[in-house]
């Protein structure tokens, strides 16, 4: 059986749930692809680390191994910052090596640059795991909302926002415990402090933008403002009256300017995306045809942001198997 071959980089969360997943959904490959997927390096920061891998599995910490691997085929990303991402994603796109991405940090200010970079090295840069976790909400807009013009998209885009209001409003308890809370399950970031300033749900909104829009806005003009400015007396007050605070970015295009903000608001009960809890994620989108779609799904997490992925590779390499089918009849056509 043919084999796809596959580095990863990171094994933290994301990088051992992608291995999981790889590793137990064989047949499915084989089934949709007609080949197994190999991971076959993975990179790592510190050396010292047990990690549980199969012993056939080259685990490094330099890059130069895994760019030089012979028959590579793609790179799937789970590090941490915009650096050194940038630049091994950049070297792996141009050496012709497709890439699958769940930085979002680096993704939002470098996703013009790689997806053409990608465009003319004739690969595929795969980002659904950037935005929402594991809610398909990259594939909706980019394949599903092709004739729609989306006019407008409001949505919850940080898990762990999201789960520290919704402990702290039903179950009482503090910003720090409820944190904590969502470290432990893998949910934050390895600093934590994008998650409560805005910053995460920010990254996510400019990547919707590059993909809805084909542009950002000056991130200056944008206004950001996280969880971390509420107080326990506000969520319990909001309680009262039956509402609650989420925290929420809205992307809108008003003649030629986008508009775009995160903030926490005060949502009624009967709003959308008042009964959005715990880790998930919702995204209502508004496009000219047909109207207002919300979706909903886990917005962080080891398995869903590697489900995330995943589907992401199997797109990709379905799309290299028509695109190589497509070659072959024109070159019969041209005989
Ligand atoms: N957790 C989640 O739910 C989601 C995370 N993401 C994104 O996925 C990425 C990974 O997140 P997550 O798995 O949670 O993070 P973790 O902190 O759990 O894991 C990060 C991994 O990356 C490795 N690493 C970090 N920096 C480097 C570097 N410079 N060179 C080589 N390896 C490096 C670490 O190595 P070592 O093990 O040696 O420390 C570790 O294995 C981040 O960009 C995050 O924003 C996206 C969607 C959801
Ligand atoms: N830390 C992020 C992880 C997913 O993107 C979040 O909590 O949403």
């Amino acid at each position: 059986m043919q084999k796809i071959k596959a580095a990863l980089l990171g094994y933290g969360t994301v990088g051992q749930g992608i291995q999981e997943v790889i590793h137990q959904y064989q047949e499915r490959f084989r089934l949709l692809l007609g080949k197994e997927v190999e991971i076959a390096a993975v990179l790592v920061q510190n050396p010292a680390k047990q990690r549980d891998l199969p012993e056939n599995v080259l685990v490094t910490t330099d890059f130069e191994e895994i760019i030089t691997l012979p028959d590579l085929n793609v790179v799937l990303e789970a590090i941490v910052g915009e650096e050194p991402a940038l630049t091994y994603l950049r070297r792996s796109l141009n050496k012709g090596i497709h890439v699958i991405t769940a930085n979002k940090m680096m993704f939002a200010r470098h996703a013009r640059e790689l997806l053409e970079t990608a465009r003319e090295n004739k690969v595929h840069i795969g980002f659904e795991a950037t935005t929402a976790g594991g809610t398909p909400i990259i594939r909706t807009i980019d394949q599903l909302l092709q004739v729609n013009r989306v006019e407008k998209v409001e949505a919850i885009l940080n898990g762990t926002s999201n789960y520290i209001l919704t402990a702290m409003n039903d179950r009482f308890i503090d910003f720090d415990t409820a944190l904590t809370e969502a470290q432990e399950k893998g949910y934050a970031e390895a600093d934590p402090t994008h998650d409560i300033d805005g910053t995460d749900a920010f990254n996510k909104l400019m990547i919707l933008s590059q993909l809805i829009y084909g542009e950002q806005p000056d991130w200056l003009n944008v206004r950001k403002t996280g969880i971390n400015s509420l107080t326990e007396a506000d969520i319990q007050h909001a309680k009262q009256e039956n509402k609650k605070y989420k925290h929420i970015g809205v992307i809108k295009k008003e003649g030629n300017t986008i508009i775009a903000e995160v903030s926490p608001v005060l949502l009624s009960s009967t709003h959308p995306l008042h009964h959005i809890d715990g880790v998930d994620n919702a995204l209502a989108i508004t496009s000219d045809i047909v109207g207002t779609i919300t979706l909903t799904g886990p917005g962080a997490g080891k398995l869903p942001t590697a489900s995330a992925m995943v589907e992401d590779l199997v797109q990709i390499f379905q799309k290299e198997h028509a695109e190589f089918y497509e070659k072959i009849s024109e070159k019969h056509a041209a005989v």
